[in-house]
């Protein structure tokens, strides 16, 4: 990680097609701070994300960030025909991340045993796992999660509360968008 982490969001807008989603939009993070950002659906919450990781011009505002960046979203990526482990060493590869990282990623999600299964055969709830362990051996400093909650049983989702803990607890920071709890106490909430 670098340090200190640091993203902040100044007077923020988007426009999609002719529809302006949201703007306005202020929030200054800092190392072990969590932003969670709520809404109905089509309020413009994976927008923002992806305005933050860069893949989407805002309609105003500017944003200031010190740190690397992970997007968790439900565009995977990961290759269907390969084996799980196979598939996500690959980012890991272009991530910078170490191979001991992503076997720790792996465990923290609870993938061990599905190395060698080809993420085609993966079911929804083990493919958000897998797309959750990407970014977590990434070792990105802020960590954007769009719905990390979806399609996680119980026992997921308290390996998702330890991650984004022990994220926190390291410096990182997190923006998380979301429809469910998923056992994060944010230190703000951002209502689109
Ligand atoms: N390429 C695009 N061009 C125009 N409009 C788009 C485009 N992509 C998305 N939109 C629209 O932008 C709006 C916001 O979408 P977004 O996915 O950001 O919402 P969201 O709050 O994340 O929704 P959900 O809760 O359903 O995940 C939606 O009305 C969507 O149809």
């Amino acid at each position: 990680m670098s340090w200190p982490a640091r993203l902040v969001l100044h007077d923020l807008a988007c426009l999609r097609g002719e529809r302006l989603l949201f703007e306005g939009i202020e929030l200054a993070l800092a190392p072990g701070d969590s932003a969670l950002v709520t809404g109905p659906n089509g309020a413009g919450k994976s927008s923002l994300l992806r305005i933050i990781a860069g893949l989407l011009a805002p309609a105003a505002g500017r944003i200031e960030r010190d740190g690397s960046l992970a997007l968790a979203a439900e565009a995977a990526a990961l290759d269907a025909e390969r084996p799980l482990r196979a598939a996500l060493g690959f980012w890991a590869r272009l991530d910078g991340a170490s191979e001991a990282a992503l076997d720790e990623a792996m465990t923290a999600m609870g993938l061990e045993a599905l190395a060698e299964v080809p993420v085609g055969w993966l079911s929804t709830g083990q493919r958000k796992r897998a797309v959750l362990a990407r970014t977590i051996a990434s070792g990105a400093d802020i960590w954007l999660l769009d719905e990390p909650g979806n399609g996680l049983d119980a026992g997921a989702l308290e390996r998702l509360g330890a991650a984004m803990a022990a994220h926190l607890a390291g410096g990182g920071i997190l923006v998380a968008a979301s429809h469910q709890p998923i056992g994060l106490v944010p230190t703000c909430e951002l209502r689109l």
